[in-house]
């Protein structure tokens, strides 16, 4: 398959972003820089690492550490190309510059693994992955969303990358994975799984199944990076899980399966639109080539690619044959502009070796603030004998500590409380601490389970958390039946809140498909933790609208609304009435709310995309 599609390596490495700028192809560590100080030694050149001098080794090597910083533990970096210089090193030049590579890599205490080599005119050009060598506590930690039709093969290519063993086209890989009776029996997913991958700094697969069974700590004390495949169930019927997993799980990228006979069918275009709604990069992986006529498995890339590159999606595919297309996916992937295509079989394991080549050379793309006020959104909870409650979340930002105390919350009245963690788990793996970015489990004390719901925080006491009942929403409706007007209901997905909301005002008296307006919502049931720019779907049905909250309304005055619901209730319940209605927010003023949104719609009419064909791909 090699050269298939636009995707020989030298297209590849020609190939440029939406800016008209080349893509990267490994990190330009030595990028010019016109702010240079005159100080800093000169090492844009190919061959700065043959034999640096002092200063110029050191400078190198400190450059190199911030970009495995940025990196957040790893980087690759190419050796034989420099500004401006035609690329290529002769071979004891390019062995000069491995020996000062090592020598960095060894001074830091990173491991060194050559990923590619190409030839130029020149010379050889090389690229090697530095990473980070981690103790036993800490990993990298990628979220892969698995999404795609039932029956593409989801559970079973994760059964095969995860125990090491292949199918046997009929069900045996993926029964290690089935979580519930029901599933077992009818082979199909229907709750949000997870699966881990361990990498070592090596970039080896260091999951060792023991009679079937993955010991996860034993994973985790052996990995750099964990691969975390979040597992949504493929049939329509479980789409809210599948939208919760999308939305919930923060997920760094998707992996989108196709089965190669049955091709793009059922939820396929449906998952990949959400994906692209939640702007999160996708993989495609096409499975079961090894029961696929070649012209039926054609005509399936042929439509992928097709709508790949459709306005609606705006992505370049590039079908990933050997070792250099992973690299190059690899390295631009994050870009979210390209879209690698695997192929592989679960039976006989065609190509596994690249698409794991690939997990392990995937790089986080959330960036978290670490010096902010953590931050922890919640989507489960246990009831562990003898630990208690715990729930498990993602860490969006700063520091979570053994001990530290964390504001729980919004309870049904939008009130928070603050409560101490107990122990700290990492995919079962006892911490003392995570970051921003990582997922946790934590154990509190003194609440119950029934108390916790998904879509709850944990935040700093700093941030001085507030609940909503109502906010507003620049959305997009991808697709309705007819229109949508005030008062309309469906269920609001927002990170790992999952709540009917109203429609109670907006900017268009009525919307339909492909329609953009700013849009306020009203929970119905229970006020939530919200951020400005979250990402957002609305959906019920065939409906679906997504969009971004840019404004909250806070619910201020919690404490003061539930004294007199407590009285109106007790008093209603005297006079034998029982139904008593939420507490509403503060009294709106229609006519400075209406001027308010006028205002809105008309900058946000300017800034209009044209993305609302996404669903038409
Ligand atoms: N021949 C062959 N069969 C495969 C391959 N991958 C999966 N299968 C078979 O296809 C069937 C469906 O695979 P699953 O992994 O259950 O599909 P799924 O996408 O997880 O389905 P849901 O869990 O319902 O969403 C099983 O019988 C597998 O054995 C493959 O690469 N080649």
């Amino acid at each position: 398959m090699a050269g298939a599609l636009d995707n020989s390596f030298d297209d590849m490495n020609h190939h440029e972003n939406d800016e008209g700028e080349p893509m990267e192809n490994g990190s330009n560590l030595f990028a010019p820089d016109n702010d240079v100080d005159m100080d800093v030694p000169n090492i844009t050149m190919k061959t700065a690492l043959v034999s640096p001098t002092n200063d110029e080794y050191e400078y190198i090597l400190e450059t190199i550490k911030d970009q495995v910083e940025e990196g957040q533990g790893e980087t690759i970096y190419e050796l034989g190309t420099g500004e401006g210089d035609p690329p290529g090193l002769k071979d004891e030049d390019m062995q000069a510059s491995v020996a000062t590579l090592t020598s960095i890599a060894e001074t830091l205490d990173y491991e060194m693994v050559k990923l590619r080599e190409r030839h130029e005119k020149e010379g050889a050009v090389c690229e090697y992955l530095l990473r980070k060598k981690l103790d036993s506590q800490d990993f990298m930690e990628i979220r892969v969303a698995v999404v795609g039709n039932v029956d593409a093969g989801k559970s079973t290519l994760l059964g095969v990358l995860t125990h090491g063993e292949l199918d046997n086209g009929r069900g045996l890989a993926r029964m290690k994975l089935f979580r519930h009776k029901h599933e077992m029996e009818s082979g199909r997913t229907s709750s949000v799984g997870n699966d881990i991958l361990g990498f070592d700094a090596g970039g080896n697969v260091v999951n060792k199944s023991d009679h079937g069974h993955l010991d996860w700590v034993k994973i985790c004390e052996q990995s750099a990076k964990v691969i975390t495949f979040i597992d949504l169930a493929g049939h329509e019927k479980y789409l809210k899980t599948t939208v919760f997993g999308m939305t919930g799980h923060a997920p760094d990228f998707a992996m989108l399966m196709i089965g190669a006979n049955a091709g793009i069918i059922g939820m396929t275009k449906e998952h990949l639109g959400l994906a692209l709604a939640l702007q999160v990069p996708v993989f495609v992986v096409v499975t079961k080539i090894d029961m696929c006529p070649a012209n039926v498995l054609e005509d399936t890339l042929k439509l992928l690619q097709r709508i790949l590159k459709s306005p609606g999606c705006r992505k370049m595919p590039l079908l990933v044959s050997n070792n250099d297309d992973v690299v190059c996916a690899a390295t631009n992937f994050s870009s979210e502009r390209m879209c690698p295509i695997f192929q592989v079989s679960n039976v006989s394991g065609q190509n596994m070796d690249l698409l794991k080549m690939f997990l392990n050379l995937l790089s986080t793309r959330l960036r978290c603030n670490l010096g902010s006020p953590p931050e922890f959104q919640i989507d489960d909870t246990f009831s562990v004998p003898g630990v208690g409650t715990v729930v498990s979340g993602t860490l969006l930002q700063g520091f979570v500590r053994l001990n530290d105390t964390l504001m729980l919350g919004p309870d049904p009245l939008g009130q928070f409380t603050p409560m101490v963690i107990k122990s700290i788990h990492r995919k079962r793996m006892p911490v003392k601490e995570v970051r921003g970015g990582q997922t946790a489990s934590f154990a509190l004390k003194k609440i119950k389970r029934s108390s916790i719901r998904k879509g709850m925080v944990m935040v700093s006491p700093k941030l001085n958390p507030q609940a909503c009942w109502e906010f507003e929403s620049e959305i997009l409706v991808l697709h309705h039946p007819t229109t949508i007007s005030i008062k309309y209901q469906a269920m609001v997905h927002v990170g790992s809140v999952r709540q009917t909301a109203t429609i109670i005002s907006m900017t268009s008296e009525h919307l339909r498909t492909g329609d953009k307006a700013i849009v306020r919502f009203r929970f119905i049931k229970n006020p939530e933790y919200l951020r400005p720019d979250m990402r957002m779907v609305f959906r019920e049905g065939r409906t679906k609208a997504i969009g971004t909250i840019c404004k909250l309304y806070p619910h201020v005055r919690a404490v003061a609304q539930n004294t007199r619901q407590q009285r109106a209730q007790k008093k209603a319940q005297e006079v034998g009435h029982g139904g008593m209605r939420m507490p509403q927010n503060e009294p709106q003023k229609p006519s400075k709310k209406r001027r308010g949104a006028k205002k809105r719609l008309a900058e946000f009419q300017e800034t209009k995309e044209n993305d609302q064909d996404i669903n038409s791909a």
